[in-house]
């Protein structure tokens, strides 16, 4: 209601699935997608569509079948391991093809003395927790760059390989670090990033929602 007493008329568009329609359409025109594989591409409109920022393209960095493989684990029940639960709350359960597993370990309660034992964050903590389901899993990191840096450690000390990591923390301190490392790490992890300061839970939640709709 204005002050006048009179409400304000708003012409915006009310219809959801129309909303996304126009909203995909638009990031695939604004968006430069040419250079990426077609299932890359696919995963980087929701990524843009998550954040708004069609120049994200640029920064992604990526292995060639990260995608291919993450759906594969998926399709056969992986569980999807994820630094924040803000993460966690973002992935649509209905779009996974094998009701797989969302874990996020943060709020474990045994977190927060191991990130003192550790001299860390308990983001990095809350690693440790995820060991014994790490083999053959899809890993997504969207606001932590200390989890991105101590899951390269494990796996350097040995821990099992997840199938693929989507790692888009966001932020100043080791969030472009993080994913530098990942992106050329020795071990050859399948992974999907966005380079520099950019990313976020949103982005990562985004990117496995794409990944999972086309996994069934
Ligand atoms: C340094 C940290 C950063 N957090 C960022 C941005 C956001 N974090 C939010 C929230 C609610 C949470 N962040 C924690 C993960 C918390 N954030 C940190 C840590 C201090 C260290 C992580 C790291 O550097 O790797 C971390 C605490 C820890 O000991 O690990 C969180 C657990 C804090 C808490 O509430 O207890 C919590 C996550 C809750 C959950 O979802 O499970 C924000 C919403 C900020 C806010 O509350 O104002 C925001 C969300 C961004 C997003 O898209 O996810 C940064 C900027 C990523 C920053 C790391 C880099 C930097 O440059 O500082």
């Amino acid at each position: 209601m204005s002050e006048t007493g009179v409400s304000t008329v708003f012409d915006y568009e009310k219809d959801g699935a129309e909303i996304y329609r126009q909203s995909f359409a638009t990031i695939r025109a604004e968006a430069d997608l040419a250079g990426l594989p077609a299932d890359v591409s696919q995963v980087a409109v929701r990524m843009i569509h998550a954040c708004g920022m069609v120049d994200l393209v640029r920064d992604l960095a990526f292995t060639p079948t990260v995608v291919a493989r993450a759906r594969e684990a998926l399709r056969a029940g992986a569980p999807i391991l994820c630094d924040v639960s803000m993460v966690a709350s973002g992935v649509t359960r209905k779009r996974l093809p094998a009701d797989n597993d969302v874990v996020c370990t943060l709020s474990d309660p045994a977190v927060p003395a191991l990130a003192a034992e550790l001299g860390t964050t308990r983001s990095a903590a809350a690693m440790e927790l995820w060991r014994d389901r790490l083999e053959g899993s899809v890993v997504a990191v969207g606001n932590a760059p200390t989890s991105l840096f101590r899951l390269l450690e494990m796996v350097e000390a040995g821990a099992p390989h997840p199938a693929a990591v989507i790692g888009v923390p966001v932020g100043f301190i080791g969030a472009a670090e993080s994913k530098d490392a990942l992106a050329a790490h020795p071990s050859g992890l399948e992974h999907l990033v966005v380079r520099g300061r950019r990313g976020g839970s949103a982005i990562a939640a985004a990117a496995i929602n794409a990944i999972a709709s086309e996994a069934e």
